[in-house]
């Protein structure tokens, strides 16, 4: 039998309560009638399938204020605002403000009903959205840490705004793929993607020519450290003040903050991008993503070439985890093409060199390593304290201690 609808009832008059209560069992949906304003919001889940219904007036918290309470935890939870003292200028900043839809009494129960089926459409339509973006996220952005995990919700989130975004990390790691898939999460709202690949210096005049040639669309700049200082600045221009539907993701090698230092960036281009910055770390700091990136690869090529998937023994994965991987998925991905005509790499192929670690001190390198490793154990275990703490053959006391050291929080690598 299909699961009941719900809808939340929020008004400060038992009486009212009950009656909308009483109409819509009879419909056939699940109503939860609170007088409190505050419960109704601590009752709501993340992508609760059901639509709010409230009154406007009431004494501790007000519809209006319930309302953006609800926004700022779902935007796109419908409420419905029911008031007294309605006229058509509440009605309209019900709606600019995000209301679904603006009842006044006294409420004519056909009305009542109509807005409350087109709300739950609507919200159905979104969650079925959401979860085959999920879907989609996870057959094309493959991997299972919890750094993958937390990056495919955050591009979600990010992916309602058109905010700048600066993604930085080796080459390799994946960042034009998450810059892609922010555009396609964007979808319809950007309808286009052009990247411009920075190879040398680049000057203002040649970035306000490349600007002028688009009006709309998703623009990703790669190697953005090229961009010379009078270019920054029309950039910075350009994301502040344009009246124009580009949104710029930035693309380098290095973190905003390493380019800030060096006085590679402009301190107001860094600022533009500071709250929107995504790190793509190196898959040595991910091994829960290197076997089913191998896998899905392994795969995709013997599909191609039309050959039988050779076997993998668990002793071979455990090796290929344990690889540092320089190069990235982009090496893993070769190493897989390699492995399904028969070639098997070897450790020394993929030339480790080590990472830069100018102006550490020892101390520092240490606790770097140290915490590398927790997160690497943390993550291969989903967080769970008693398994990560006798992998590393320490007391929980201590894991414990070390993670609070590096404000390392085990909820962050649960499945
Ligand atoms: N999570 C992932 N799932 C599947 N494929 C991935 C994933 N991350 C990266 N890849 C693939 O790995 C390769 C390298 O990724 P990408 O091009 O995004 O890296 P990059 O950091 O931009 O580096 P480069 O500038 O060298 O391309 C691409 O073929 C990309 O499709």
């Amino acid at each position: 039998m299909a699961e009941k609808e719900q809808i939340f009832l929020v008004d400060d008059d038992q009486d009212v309560l009950d009656a909308y209560c009483a109409l819509l069992e009879m419909e056939g949906y699940a109503p939860q009638a609170f007088t409190d304003p505050q419960q109704a919001l601590d009752a709501l889940e993340p992508d609760w399938p059901g639509v709010v219904v409230s009154d406007i007036y009431m004494p501790v918290l007000s519809g209006w204020q319930l309302l953006q309470d609800i926004r700022d935890k779902d935007k796109h939870l419908p409420v419905i605002l029911i008031t007294g003292h309605g006229d058509v200028p509440m009605a309209i900043e019900a709606m600019q403000q995000g209301a679904f839809y603006f009842i006044e009494k006294p409420v004519e129960p056909e009305r009542l009903l109509t807005q409350i089926r087109q709300a739950l459409l609507q919200r159905r339509r979104y969650l079925s959205l959401k979860s085959s973006q999920q879907q989609e996220l996870e057959l094309q952005f493959i991997g299972r840490s919890s750094w993958i995990k937390q990056l495919r919700a955050y591009l979600q989130q990010l992916a309602e705004t058109d905010l700048p975004v600066f993604i930085f990390g080796q080459p390799g790691s994946g960042r034009s793929l998450t810059a892609r898939y922010l555009y396609k999460l964007s979808q319809p709202r950007f309808s286009t993607c052009k990247t411009l690949e920075l190879l040398s210096d680049y000057d203002d005049e040649q970035l306000q020519q490349y600007l002028a040639g688009l009006a709309e669309g998703v623009l990703i700049i790669k190697n953005i450290e090229h961009l010379s200082e009078a270019a920054q600045k029309v950039l910075t221009q350009y994301i502040h003040y344009a009246d124009s539907k580009l949104r710029i993701i930035a693309l380098s090698r290095y973190s905003p903050q390493q380019l800030l230092t060096e006085s590679k960036l402009l301190p107001e281009l860094f600022y533009a991008f500071s709250l929107t910055c995504i790190e793509c770390i190196p898959l040595s700091r991910r091994p829960a993503d290197i076997e089913v990136l191998f896998r899905h690869y392994l795969e995709l090529t013997c599909r191609k070439l039309n050959k039988r998937k050779p076997q993998i023994n668990a002793d071979f994965i455990k090796k290929l985890t344990a690889q540092p991987w320089p190069g990235n998925i982009t090496q893993l991905i070769h190493t897989a093409e390699l492995y399904a005509v028969g070639v098997r790499v070897r450790n020394e192929d993929l030339h480790f060199i080590p990472e830069r670690q100018d102006g550490l001190s020892l101390d520092n390198r240490i606790d770097e390593y140290e915490k590398k490793v927790i997160t690497d154990v943390l993550d291969m275990f989903q967080g769970k304290i008693n398994d990560a703490a006798a992998y590393l053959q320490i007391p929980r006391k201590k894991l414990y201690l070390r993670m609070k050291k590096y404000a390392l929080n085990k909820a962050d690598y649960k499945e």
